[in-house]
Formats: C-alpha cells, structure tokens, sequence
C-alpha cells in the first residue's frame, strides 16, 4: 500500500483515570487519508484513545496524561492548543446519532455559524456541499428545515457526519459509529466511510471485527491497555506478529 505519510502521532502516551492506568505507553503514527481501525475487547482503552486525538478526555476532571500527540507536526497535549480550533479539524462522530432537535439545514449550519460565517448563500453551499459528501443531500433536499429528529437512525447519522464535514476537518474520528444502526443503515456508512478517505483521514473504533476488515486499511489491536499490534489490516487479520492479536481474531477471548 502506497505510503501518504502519517498525520497523527501518537508517543509513548499514557492515561490514567484516577488511580487506574487506562493507556499504556501507546506509541502509533495514523496514516494520512487512509481509515485506521482500533480493536479490541471491551474495555480495552480503544475509545479512551480516541478520545486523546481531540482532547475530549480534558472533559474528563480525573485524567491524567503524559506523553504526546502530534498532529500537523504540533504537540496538541499542553496547554497552548486551541481545543475549538483542534476540535474543529480533528471531528467526532459518536455511536448514537445526536442530532441537535432543531433543523437539518440548522444542524449543518451550526458549525460554519459558530466559526464565523453568516453569509447565508455562503452557509446554502456548504450544507448542500456537506450533505452530499455525506450521501444524504437526495434523501433529505426537499426537506432541509424539517427537523433533523424527523430523520432515520441512519440519516441521522449520516447527518452527524455532514455536520463535522461542514468545517472542514482532516480527520474525522468514530466511536462506534454503526451500533445502533441496522444492517441496511450500516453498509450506507461503511461506503461512506470508503468515499470519505479520499479527502479524510478516519479513526473508527469498532467492536465488529468484519467491519474493521472491511472499511480500514489500517489496524490496531488493544489489549488491557496496551497497543499490541499495528499494521495493514490484512496483515492484522491474515498473519498476525503477536499471538495476542491472533487469539483475539479467531475468536478465542473478548
Ligand atoms: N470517564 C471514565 N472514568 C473512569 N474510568 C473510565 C472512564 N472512561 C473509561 N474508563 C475506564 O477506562 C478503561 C478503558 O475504557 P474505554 O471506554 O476506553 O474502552 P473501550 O475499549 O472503548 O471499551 P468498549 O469497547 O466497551 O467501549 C475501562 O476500564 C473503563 O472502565
């Protein structure tokens, strides 16, 4: 697989919620527009590291977290970083679709308002922009002031994924984004994912270990914690280096 090079990096990064040690000297460099997968069971830390990526953990009061990320070539951990401006290239899209109750042309318009633009053919672009890129804009043209809570669980979240490509980020992270969603709903975001990739660079977080071979091309494998594997995802789940990771594949625990 050609190599774009990394945009995030993770070194020796270690998270401690309270006396509990979370993330264990994670050390791991997220491919530039190509989809990473992290897996593992539950409880592992998957979405604890997600997490670090935009700095959601700072809403958490008993985080610690030493070592660093760097994204674009910048330490984002220490007290410097601009978390609405880091937010706002590094978005999230969460495992239930949380529209907010208002409309579907509001709910994409939120951010680019928040940031700035008040122009209202300017913002019409961008929502039509967005909800394409999203592949939802047919679903939903006719009807963009209805409510968003008017929507399928589906449309709802491609809607959220809308609503972070609306401000233009370079990496969209994903909880779980598929959960609550049915298998119709999910093969919709799955191809999404595949087209976003052009443009983006995805972290998803997944339980499902046919989706994360299906939609990455990268993977990693989290145990108690710890980063036990990194690799091309058919390297992870043809031929594995640890036999952690070959356990946890076949079904064996978790
Ligand atoms: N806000 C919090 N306060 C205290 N401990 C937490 C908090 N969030 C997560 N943890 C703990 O940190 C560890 C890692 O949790 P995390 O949610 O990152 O794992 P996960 O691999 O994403 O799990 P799952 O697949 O079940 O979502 C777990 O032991 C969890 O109980």
């Amino acid at each position: 697989m050609q190599n774009n090079g990394s945009i995030l990096t993770a070194n020796g990064l270690n998270l401690h919620y309270g006396e509990s040690h979370a993330l264990i000297d994670i050390t791991i460099s997220i491919p530039r527009n190509r989809v990473t997968a992290l897996i593992g069971p539950s409880g592992c830390g998957k979405s604890t590291l997600l997490r670090c990526f935009n700095r959601m953990n700072d809403l958490v009061d008993i985080v610690t977290i030493t070592g660093e990320i760097i994204f674009d070539g910048r330490s984002i951990l220490g007290s410097g970083t601009d978390v609405v401006e880091l937010r706002k290239k590094i978005g999230m899209v969460f495992q239930k679709p949380n529209p907010f109750p208002s409309s579907i042309y509001d709910n994409v318009a939120y951010g680019p308002r928040v940031h700035g633009t008040k122009d209202r053919r300017k913002l019409d672009e961008i929502v039509e922009k967005s909800l394409r890129k999203a592949a939802l804009w047919e679903e939903v043209k006719d009807r963009l002031h209805d409510s968003a809570m008017g929507l399928s669980g589906g449309q709802q979240q491609r809607l959220c994924i809308a609503r972070t490509l609306a401000v233009e980020p370079e990496i969209i992270l994903m909880d779980e984004p598929c959960s609550a969603l049915d298998p119709i709903a999910t093969a919709k975001i799955e191809d999404l994912i595949d087209e976003l990739k052009q443009n983006y660079t995805v972290i998803i977080v997944t339980h499902n270990m046919q989706q994360a071979a299906r939609v990455s091309d990268y993977t990693g494998f989290m145990y108690l914690g710890k980063l036990i594997e990194f690799d091309e995802t058919t390297q992870i789940f043809e031929s594995p280096a640890e036999e952690l990771t070959n356990n946890y594949i076949t079904g064996r625990f978790g």
